[in-house]
Parts: C-alpha cells; sequence; structure tokens
C-alpha cells in the first residue's frame, strides 16, 4: 500500500477513511497474507495526524475524526496480516504511530529523515494507546523519556533504540521489505496469527473498552482554547518555516 496524499501524507479524515477501506479488503482477500506500507511521495512517509482536522472545527467533526484515527488503530494492530513498514521518508506522530503499528520496520539510512512521536512538542499529549504501542516496541524507559521530550530521532538513533528494525540504503528499500515479508510469510499463518494476538491482545482490548471515554478525552482536550492556540501557532511556525 502506497500512500500518495502530496504534499506530506498527512492523515487527514479522507486519507484515513480511504485506508481503512483498503486494509479490510486486503484483510478478507483470502490471497493477500501480508501488506507492505510505503510512501510515494518523496523524504516523507507521513507526517502525522493532519492538524487542520483539529483545529477551529467543531465538537462533532473532531469526535468523528478520532473514531476514525482509533479505527485505523484498531484495523492495523489487531491485523491478521503480515505488515511491514518500509519507511521511506520523514515520519513523525501519527505517522510514527503506523509504523509501529506493524510487525517489522524498515527505514531508509538517510540522517535528514526523523521518526518518533513529537506529541509534546506541539503541546498535546499521545493517548494511552500510542503510548502502549510505543512501550511494546521499544520498552519503558526508552518510550518514557522520549515521549516527554517529544523526541523525533535522526534514523539511526530510532535504529539505535529499536525503534526500527533495520536500516537500509533507500535503493534496496523494497528488495529488503520483501525479503522480509517473505521471511515472515514462510510460517504457517495460525502459528504466527495467535502468536501476534497473543501478543497484542491486552493492548487492544483496552482501548475497545474504552473507546468512548478515549473519544470524550480527546474532544475535550483538543477543543480546550489553550490547545487551539498551540496548534495554530504550530502550523504558523510550519508555515514560516518555508519562507
Ligand atoms: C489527558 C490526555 C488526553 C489525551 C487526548 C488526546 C490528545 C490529542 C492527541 C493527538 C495526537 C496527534 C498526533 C499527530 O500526528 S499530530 C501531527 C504531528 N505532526 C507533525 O508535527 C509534523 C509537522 N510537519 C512537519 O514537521 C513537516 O511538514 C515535515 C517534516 C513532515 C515535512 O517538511 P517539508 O519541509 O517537506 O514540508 P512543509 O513543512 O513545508 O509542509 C508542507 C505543507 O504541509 C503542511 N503540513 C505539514 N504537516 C502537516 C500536518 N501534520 N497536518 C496538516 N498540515 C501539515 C504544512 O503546513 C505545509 O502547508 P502549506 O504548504 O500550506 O504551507
Amino acid at each position: 500500500m502506497k500512500f500518495k496524499s502530496p504534499p506530506v501524507n498527512s492523515l487527514s479524515l479522507d486519507f484515513i477513511t480511504e485506508f481503512c477501506i483498503g486494509l479490510e479488503k486486503l484483510e478478507n482477500n483470502r490471497e493477500c497474507r501480508g501488506v507492505i506500507f510505503t510512501s510515494a511521495v518523496p523524504n516523507i512517509f507521513s507526517s502525522g495526524l493532519d492538524i487542520t482536522e483539529m483545529c477551529g472545527k467543531s465538537m462533532e467533526h473532531y469526535a468523528e475524526f478520532w473514531r476514525a484515527v482509533q479505527e485505523m488503530w484498531l484495523r492495523l494492530y489487531g491485523s491478521n496480516m503480515v505488515t511491514v513498514a518500509a519507511v521511506n521518508g520523514s515520519s513523525p506522530a501519527g505517522g510514527c504511530l503506523i509504523a509501529l503499528t506493524c510487525d517489522y520496520r524498515i527505514m531508509v539510512e538517510n540522517p535528514k529523515f526523523v521518526i518518533g512521536l513529537n506529541e509534546a512538542q506541539l503541546g498535546i499529549v499521545a493517548p494511552f494507546w500510542f503510548k502502549d504501542t510505543f512501550v511494546n516496541t521499544v520498552g519503558h524507559r526508552v518510550a518514557e523519556r522520549s515521549l516527554q521530550l517529544g523526541s523525533l530521532h535522526s534514523a539511526s538513533e530510532a535504529h539505535r533504540l529499536g525503534l526500527v528494525d533495520e536500516l537500509v540504503p533507500e535503493v534496496k528499500l523494497q528488495e529488503k521489505a520483501a525479503a522480509v515479508m517473505a521471511q515472515w510469510l514462510a510460517l504457517p499463518d495460525h502459528a504466527r496469527q495467535l502468536t501476534k494476538s497473543m501478543m497484542r491482545k491486552a493492548v487492544l482490548d483496552r482501548l475497545v473498552a474504552h473507546r468512548e471515554e478515549d473519544v470524550q478525552n480527546f474532544v475535550n482536550f483538543i477543543s480546550k482554547e489553550s490547545i487551539q492556540k498551540s496548534l495554530r501557532m504550530y502550523m504558523e511556525m510550519l508555515k514560516k518555516k518555508k519562507r
């Protein structure tokens, strides 16, 4: 699955809806046993949640958007397929979440590419299920420090921390992703799927059990005037950076 929503593959409501529909089709196709996620936009895997979906909109819109974000994560983290992220560009926040939610992450070894859950830098907070996914990948200590600082890690640092599993030159990325996929698909599906489910079930169940509460927390948090101000300032900063 190739993300192609220029300029930065931000995760808008439309993007997420298409992502979920695409994933469901693949999940229901008995001939499809694995998916590689990558980007068709140069230098960007995904810039994370589309900030314009969380800024200056109605409470109803925030709730609809957040349910879509939850749905994307539930489907991907709970997928029966082998999921490999071929990270060929920067991947902050929600973009990093997509990579973390896969079974395996391969990143291009470009020192300009960054990845991490940088929410704290925007004055917002990664919800518990972002945090759980991060902890399950890198462990508690690394996740705690990285989340509190809202760190964006270079590709080599991300590899050192275990945030990504492998680094490769750009030209080798697709070949490597295909080789990893073949390795994972060599196992019997039922054994791999039951093992994956055993490893992820508690974290998935936690969101399922608290889904509406999590929507309300998001809506209350994001609609605070102080948070809206932080998001507006962040968007301004992104625009100014270009001038
Ligand atoms: C009590 C607890 C309760 C908890 C409740 C929950 C709380 C809320 C949780 C919310 C979780 C949020 C997760 C997120 O994903 S937030 C998004 C974070 N993303 C970022 O910080 C990345 C921002 N973007 C960048 O750093 C750069 O754009 C990037 C490195 C990705 C690319 O740089 P480049 O120089 O190539 O491109 P530009 O910066 O010039 O960007 C091009 C245009 O795209 C716009 N843009 C970029 N990112 C976004 C985005 N995420 N959303 C919307 N728009 C984005 C940018 O403004 C440029 O637009 P213009 O061309 O119009 O200027």
